[in-house]
């Protein structure tokens, strides 16, 4: 199948589902509609690019570390390199979230799903940054022996990619990295949410630099997610950006605004300076949290909103795209407490937490404790994950606590 053959129409509102339970359902025409109950339905479309800007995409100009300006920022060079390469496959993985496919999907041995684009775009950004950066270590979510467990799905990720199987494997190989604390690593999830993906909500691309023990550079693609507010509207501009350096501040940036041949960081380096919200009062505050339950205990979260007194509900969305927009203010709390006995990975948060914190918040765990990602794919993390707008963080903490107690004393 040549995915980028026809385009086919899309329609998504993302939003406050536990309001109304939102109403999903297949149109004529095959795509997938989300609604609120009461609210018509608006289809919307994204900015599409013609196919040749995405078959482009593998081959970008190089640029060496050396070609950075002697101003520019430490890290210039490699978040350069990540936006575009982030940018360029977020593009790609709304083409074949258009164009999904089911029968091109393989369970995992943890029960969750992997796609085309999950492999397609590992495989794009690391072979970018292994090019240009060939010294770095890669942590990354997806594994070679899933990849071998449909060969439909290979074939697929070869077509999508343009590599043939043998260079697929290698590059899918170099991101298993389980080395030390003082290294270079990229840590990637290449499509965080596959489940929101295969529903047609939302997902993101989730890239961050880890050097001795501390990120960087982080950089979060996503690609359903407006360029202002969480909700999409009809004439929503979807495809946000975020980038971040550690020292140097957030960005946000279209993702059409992006030039993805390019990474000049003079070049790809644009964007909007993002900053928290500055809302000090909980009662006033809007918070988010996974979409999935089985991600994060939605009970937990109602009694933490209870405790301070915080009436709106809440938005739920897959990713880390919910960073993102704790990052530029949209809302000011995200919680986040999966079941007992998931693991956290770092590449499940920390690519974003360097992009709050840049913007001006603060990310801990649910003693509010500072997350360690530098033990390698695995963390050892049981008390959940907050994010906020720093001003309010302590006081979320210690409802957060007084929460676990009362649930543990029922
Ligand atoms: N079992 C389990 N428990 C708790 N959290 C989990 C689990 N599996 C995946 N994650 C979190 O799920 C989101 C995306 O993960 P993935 O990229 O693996 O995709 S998937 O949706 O699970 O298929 C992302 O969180 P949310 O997007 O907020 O749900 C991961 O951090
Ligand atoms: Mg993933």
């Amino acid at each position: 199948m040549n995915i980028f053959a026809f385009q086919a129409p899309f329609s998504l509102l993302s939003g406050r589902p536990q309001l109304a339970s939102t109403v999903c359902g297949t149109s004529s025409s095959g795509s997938l509609i989300s609604s609120f109950p009461g609210s018509p339905v608006v289809p919307l479309r994204y900015n599409q690019r013609a196919s040749k800007d995405l078959i482009s995409f593998s081959s970008p100009k190089k640029f060496s570390r050396t070609t950075v300006s002697a101003s520019a920022s430490k890290y210039a060079a490699e978040r350069a390199a990540a936006v575009s390469a982030v940018g360029m496959t977020s593009t790609l993985s709304r083409k074949l979230q258009e164009n999904f496919d089911e029968a091109l999907v393989v369970i995992k041995d943890d029960a969750s799903p992997v796609t085309v684009a999950d492999f397609a775009v590992q495989a794009l950004i690391v072979s970018r940054l292994h090019e240009q950066f060939p010294e770095d270590n890669f942590i990354a979510e997806e594994f070679v022996l899933d990849l071998r467990k449909d060969m439909a799905l290979f074939r697929a990720v070869c077509d999508a990619t343009g590599m043939d199987e043998e260079a697929l494997v290698k590059i899918i190989d170099l991101c298993d990295f389980t080395g030390a604390d003082d290294s270079r690593t990229w840590i990637l999830d290449p499509n965080d949410g596959t489940r929101g993906f295969v529903k047609m909500r939302h997902y993101c691309i989730a890239l961050g630099l880890m050097e001795g023990g501390v990120m960087r550079v982080g950089v979060l693609g996503c690609p359903n997610l407006p360029v202002s507010g969480i909700v999409a509207d009809v004439g929503s501009q979807l495809g946000s950006i975020f980038h971040a350096e550690q020292g140097q501040g957030a960005y946000m940036i279209a993702e059409k605004d992006i030039d993805t041949s390019s990474v000049d960081p003079s070049v790809v380096l644009k964007g909007k300076r993002c900053n928290v919200s500055d809302v000090t009062d909980p009662s006033k505050a809007d918070f988010c949290e996974s979409f999935e339950a089985r991600h994060s205990s939605h009970s937990l979260s109602t009694k933490i909103a209870e405790i301070l007194n915080m009436n709106g509900a809440p938005y739920r969305l897959d990713s880390q795209a919910k960073y993102g927009c704790i990052a530029r203010g949209d809302v000011s709390i995200f919680l986040r407490f999966p079941r007992e006995g998931y693991v956290e990975k770092v590449y499940d948060s920390a690519p974003a937490v360097i992009v709050v914190e840049e913007a001006g918040g603060r990310v801990t765990d649910g003693r509010g404790q500072p997350l360690d990602f530098s033990k390698g794919r695995y963390m050892d993390n049981d008390d959940g994950i907050v994010a906020t707008n720093g001003v309010m963080h302590d006081t979320i903490i210690e409802a957060v606590q007084a929460a676990i107690k009362q649930k543990a004393a029922v």
